[in-house]
């Protein structure tokens, strides 16, 4: 019997655990998924963008649209939240699949952690100045930025 052909490729695996993470962020805007894979396709960590540990989601606000008290303060980001929930050594060499572009300062912490790739999916703030930042510090320490291809392929998961 021939193996099972229309198995799910890498690059959907990994942008799929991507997506599949952001939908446990809280932010009512804007869920990001961050899943940091080895040079050998092993899964190092996950992450969302979130409230800090013991920060209650309830309890913090959400809000964008104010300078007031506001979720900028205090959310965790993806990308950081994938870095710091790693518990296994050094993610040198590493991959990070991401459903949005990096601002600067996750792109700080994905340079000095040693990561050496970057496969995003969008990338709506890229006008921004952060973003410009953030792909400048990128290129200019060697990291690879990848844009995701996406497939179209749909898959249903039932929970
Ligand atoms: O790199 C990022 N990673 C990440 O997790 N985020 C999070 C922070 C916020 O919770 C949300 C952005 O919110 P908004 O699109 O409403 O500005 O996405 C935002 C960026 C910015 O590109
Ligand atoms: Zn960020």
């Amino acid at each position: 019997m021939a193996k099972r052909s229309d198995y799910i490729s890498w690059d959907e695996y990994f942008m799929g655990v991507a997506i599949l993470a952001a939908q446990r962020s809280k932010d009512p805007n804007t869920q990001v998924g961050a899943c940091i894979v080895s040079s050998d396709n092993k899964i190092l960590s996950i992450g969302y963008n979130g409230m800090p540990l013991n920060c209650s989601d309830d309890a913090f606000s959400w809000e964008r649209n104010t300078t007031e008290d506001n979720k900028y303060f205090y959310t965790v980001h993806s990308e950081l939240n994938a870095i710091l929930n790693y518990r296994g050594g050094s993610l040198e060499g590493s991959k990070i699949y991401v459903t949005l572009f990096p601002c600067n300062e996750c792109a700080k912490a994905i340079i000095q952690s040693g990561i050496k790739a970057v496969i995003y999916r969008d990338d709506l703030y890229k006008d921004t100045k952060e973003v410009k930042a953030s792909k400048r510090m990128l290129m200019t320490a060697g990291v690879a930025i990848v844009q995701y291809q996406p497939t179209g392929r749909k898959l249903e998961i039932e929970l």
